[in-house]
């Protein structure tokens, strides 16, 4: 079993003659919630493309879950659960049939699709929403309904876009809460974000600014006392 549920290493990607990732290497561990830290036009996106082979990797090595993504997309994108910045969801299908879905696009047989909506469901604390329609979900509602949608295949990883974009606070705590109780059951994270206080002491931490990565590791050991601060001063960013 390999160690991590996502390696990238040496990964840059061009458009035309804009380099937007250079030589970017990262892990997220088995089991772990991993924070993609990064301001607008850091990369986040890009590299997520790459992954889900939204775009073409032509360099270095994506592995998930050790399946490499160039020589064995199918095992590798079978292991990989994504949660997109836009909405995956129909409005006007309930949170059931949405489910079942995206459960029948993965392959999996009617009846067992049934039962995974429930189990998704009941990891995101939507159990009391089956039969409601998408539309009348709360933002944050519908935020956790799309975890469950990619929770449907059993990944071993999810990426989360921006998963709280557009969410008030609470809703917002809420989400970034869950995601680390999943984290707990297993399935490992890879959280991509530029708000810093979705971050903790304990999480693994990826700074990434203008396609490079500037720190790996540890959140706490990179940001000491004070992420913001260290942040700022990595990044040469002002607030
Ligand atoms: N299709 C594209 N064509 C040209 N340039 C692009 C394209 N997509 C992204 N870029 C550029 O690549 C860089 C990285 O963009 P990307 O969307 O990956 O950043 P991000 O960290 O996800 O930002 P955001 O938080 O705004 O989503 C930016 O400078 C962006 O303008």
């Amino acid at each position: 079993m390999p160690q991590d549920a996502l390696s990238i290493q040496n990964v840059s990607h061009n458009f035309g003659s804009f380099q937007a990732l250079k030589d970017v290497s990262l892990t997220v561990p088995r089991g772990g919630f991993t924070a993609l830290l990064g301001v607008n036009g850091a990369g986040k996106t890009t590299l997520f493309s790459l992954i889900t082979r939204l775009y073409d990797n032509r360099s270095g090595r994506i592995e998930v879950a050790g399946h490499d993504l160039r020589h064995k997309p199918g095992a590798a994108l079978a292991r990989l659960g994504v949660v997109f910045q836009s909405r995956a969801l129909d409005a006007d299908l309930t949170v059931a049939q949405n489910m079942e879905y995206h459960a029948a696009l993965h392959g999996i047989p009617r009846r067992e699709a049934r039962v995974r909506a429930v189990e998704v469901l009941a990891q995101v604390d939507l159990s009391d929403r089956l039969d409601a329609k998408v539309s009348a979900l709360s933002g944050g509602q519908q935020r956790r309904a799309e975890i469950a949608r990619a929770l449907i295949h059993r990944p071993q990883i999810l990426l989360l876009d921006e998963a709280t974009v557009g969410l008030d606070v609470k809703s917002r705590a809420e989400v970034v809460a869950l995601t680390r109780e999943l984290t707990r059951g297993g399935v490992s994270a890879l959280w991509a974000t530029h708000i810093l206080d979705e971050i903790r002491p304990e999480d693994g931490l990826v700074i990434l600014h203008k396609g490079e990565v500037l720190a790996h590791g540890n959140a706490g050991q990179i940001g000491g006392d004070d992420l913001t601060a260290t942040f700022l001063r990595l990044t040469g960013e002002q607030v």
